[in-house]
């Protein structure tokens, strides 16, 4: 056996040791004993640099791996260097065959020698270049910020207990009397954040990792370019469960410490949809009237000011149904955060980055063109944005009705309906009346069900004429 071997599977017995299976060495020199693990131990043993030290490189694998007696047998007669016995001699072993010696120590050597290759470049690239102050960071760097934050946040418990532990009167005596602390309400804690983002299916964690790996780089100082998304998939696809978990985990890893900082600005057209989503309206986040028209109006140095302090920190903004968004109202949005972030080129959005979510399919804009129809002045558009589309339904658990779902959603108008998707509708009516949300192609039927609707919720009520009148615009 080679020394390696050796030394991995066998230990020196101490004179006073009384082992059962001792072997007695040769020439009076103590005893040894085979190791009980199952696993041979690990040899610690110098390493020399093949490059510049290959003499010594050669002769310690020689007398590590080879077997033999005496070390006159490592560089026999005819050779001159170990190097040349290693790569050009032959040995006999036990089993009285001729063996390369080559063979024999590559054989041994790679049993001890897992990942030796790699090893001698990670040393060679540290003799080369220094130890990397941040290599962790460098390799894993989700790991290396999840860690510090991590830290920051045992940091912050742990000084709230010292406060505590000090005792402040005020809060000690009764603190519902004197201090209340204001949750928003759009902000997720920790455990149903993480629930959120588990329950993504494989497509919405995709985009999300995209995004997630876009604000990894921000916070890295990767500088990386701006993003432009848009998100889209048929009614129940999961879009706005995607963007809820997107705005939280951005929020998380934007928002360095200061929770007041907007990193991360969700919006939506119309009031109804930015209540649904707890969001801003667009028109409100951005101080836009209700008309807008082109050229773009630029915002007073008033609300500007007033708009930069509050985003300063706004690096990444959602727009929830953006098929009601027209281009004229990009173009403002675009117009409002050049100003806002001063960017003084003509990037898109000042360079924020936009997630667009919507459905074309669904409600277009109520006034003015949808976006996917043909762009005016500055394409803010079409070339601009990466569509990223979700297609499984997860509202319905129904596949059949799902897919049916599918067929009426892309359906055009003179294609006829199948006639089992017409019967699987019909199945669905109950004849019951519901006070359930009721959906109508027209605003006459809307009417209709409206009055009905309060009359039978108020049946004593009192009706005013209205009186309506035109502001004079002379006056
Ligand atoms: N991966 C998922 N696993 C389980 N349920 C999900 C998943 N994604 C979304 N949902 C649920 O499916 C329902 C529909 O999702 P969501 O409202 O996000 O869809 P949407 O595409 O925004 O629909 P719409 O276009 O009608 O607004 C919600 O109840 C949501 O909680």
């Amino acid at each position: 056996m080679c020394l390696a071997t050796f030394a991995s599977e066998y230990r020196v017995v101490s004179k006073s040791e009384r082992a059962v299976h001792r072997v007695k060495l040769n020439n009076d020199c103590g005893f040894v004993v085979k190791r009980t693990r199952t696993q041979p131990a690990v040899v610690r043993y110098v390493r020399f640099s093949e490059t510049k030290n290959p003499e010594l490189f050669y002769q310690s694998i020689l007398q590590l791996f080879l077997t033999y007696r005496e070390d006159g047998q490592l560089k026999p007669a005819g050779f001159e260097m170990f190097e040349q016995f290693y790569r050009h001699g032959h040995v006999r072993l036990g089993d009285e065959l001729l063996h390369s010696v080559k063979a024999v120590v590559d054989l041994n050597r790679c049993k001890f020698e897992r990942d030796a290759d790699e090893l001698d470049n990670i040393q060679n690239s540290i003799d080369n270049d220094g130890v990397l102050e941040d290599a962790w960071c460098e390799l894993c760097p989700e790991q290396e910020l999840e860690r510090l934050e991590c830290i920051e946040e045992r940091r912050e418990t742990e000084q709230i207990v010292e406060e505590h532990v000090d005792g402040i009167p005020d809060l000690v005596v009764n603190s519902k009397d004197v201090a209340h602390l204001e949750k928003r309400n759009n902000v997720l804690n920790r455990e149903d954040g993480l629930a959120l983002v588990r329950s993504l299916n494989e497509t919405q964690m995709c985009i999300f990792y995209q995004v997630r790996q876009w604000c990894l780089g921000r916070v890295n100082g990767a500088k990386p370019d701006p993003i432009h998304v848009f998100i889209t998939g048929g009614a129940g696809t999961g879009k706005s469960h995607l963007i809820r978990a997107i705005q939280y985990e951005a929020n998380r890893l934007l928002q360095r410490g200061c929770p007041d900082d907007i990193c991360v600005l969700l919006t939506a057209p119309t009031g109804i949809a930015a209540h649904n989503l707890n969001a801003a309206t667009i028109h409100n986040a951005f101080s836009i009237g209700k008309d807008v028209r082109l050229p773009y109006t630029p915002l007073g140095e008033e609300k500007l000011n007033s708009l930069r302090a509050k985003y300063s920190s706004l690096q990444l903004l959602i727009i929830d149904e953006i098929s009601m968004v027209d281009h004229k109202l990009l173009a403002y949005i675009h117009g409002r955060l050049r100003q806002i972030k001063q960017s003084g080129d003509y990037s898109p959005f000042g360079n924020v980055s936009v997630i667009a979510v919507g459905d074309f399919y669904q409600l277009p804009p109520v006034k003015g063109k949808a976006l996917y129809l043909d762009d005016v002045g500055v394409d803010l558009w079409s070339r601009l944005f990466k569509v990223a589309e979700l297609k499984t339904i997860v509202r319905q658990k129904d596949p059949v009705f799902s897919e049916l779902l599918n067929r009426v959603r892309t359906r055009s108008k003179g294609t006829p309906m199948l006639d089992s998707d017409i019967e699987i509708l019909k199945r669905c009516e109950t004849g019951e009346v519901s006070s359930a949300l009721h959906i109508f192609p027209t605003n006459r039927q809307v009417n209709e069900h409206n009055v009905v609707q309060l009359l039978e919720s108020c049946p004593d009520y009192v009706k005013i004429e209205a009186q309506d009148y035109v502001n004079s615009k002379k006056t």
